[in-house]
């Protein structure tokens, strides 16, 4: 495998993908091409952001990061869950998965130690989120309407959907500092929030699709009890 290598950027820039390589990448220099996907440079628990300050793996950024990379790699799953069954869902969600990446710049580019060659490349459009609203609309008319809390269920696209969903409100938390210390593009947290409703809907929407049943919360004590279906 070649990639391109940015010195300070680690391999974010081959992770995230080819839309970041050719934005940010490209145009950031000296540009050198190695084979090898790994540098050991992060063995020692620290890493580097794409504005080339080297903090701790555990630190807010990094945090969020891997969350929001967490929440493509599910999000990739219910695609393929939803794929198998038939819906026609997975574009969409191979746009948000794009969209998360530019998420990813956003938060790898810290605005207290970025310049202005840096915000160019990782400028985060915000009008993908109206789009999406359009897509929970569109669904939601379709929908019978909600009565009563839903558990995760459904099948196993809603189930995977309903798992992206819980692990995008993990990103939407990791991200909530990031922006109180107006480190990244508010904007970015609006997405993810409406990206919650999206999967959300898109889970009961696949429910539906497929005929299954959406299991509903009741009281414990309103279940039948193990005694009660043997009696049965
Ligand atoms: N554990 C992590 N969680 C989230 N983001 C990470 C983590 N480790 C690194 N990153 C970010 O992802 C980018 C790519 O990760 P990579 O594993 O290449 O970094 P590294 O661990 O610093 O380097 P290497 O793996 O080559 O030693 C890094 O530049 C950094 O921005």
């Amino acid at each position: 495998m070649s990639f391109t290598r940015i010195p300070m950027l680690g391999l974010f820039c081959a992770r995230i993908g080819t839309r970041h390589l050719q934005g940010v990448c490209a145009l950031t220099s000296p540009v050198r091409y190695y084979n090898k996907i790994y540098t050991k440079t992060g063995d020692k628990g620290t890493s580097v952001t794409f504005t080339g300050v080297r903090k701790p793996k555990d630190n807010a950024v990094f945090k969020a990061l891997g969350t929001t990379d967490e929440l493509s790699s599910a999000i990739g799953l219910a695609a393929e869950f939803c794929s198998e069954a038939g819906h026609p869902m997975e574009d969409r969600l191979q746009i948000i998965q794009c969209v998360l990446q530019d998420v990813g710049s956003n938060i790898a580019t810290p605005l207290s130690s970025a310049r202005n060659a840096h915000l160019q490349k990782v400028k985060f459009n915000h009008k993908f989120i109206h789009e999406m609203e359009s897509w929970i609309d569109e669904m939601t008319e379709e929908l019978p309407p909600l009565k009563n809390f839903i558990l995760p269920s459904g099948g196993k696209s809603a189930c995977s959907l309903h798992l992206a969903r819980s692990i995008c409100r993990r990103a939407e938390r990791s991200m909530a500092p990031l922006v109180r210390d107006e480190e990244i593009d508010p904007e970015t947290l609006k997405f993810v929030n409406r990206l919650s409703d999206f999967l959300f809907t898109a889970a009961r929407y696949a429910a539906m699709k497929e005929g299954k049943e959406e299991k509903i919360y009741r009281r414990i004590g309103e279940l039948p009890s193990q005694d009660d279906k043997k009696k049965d």
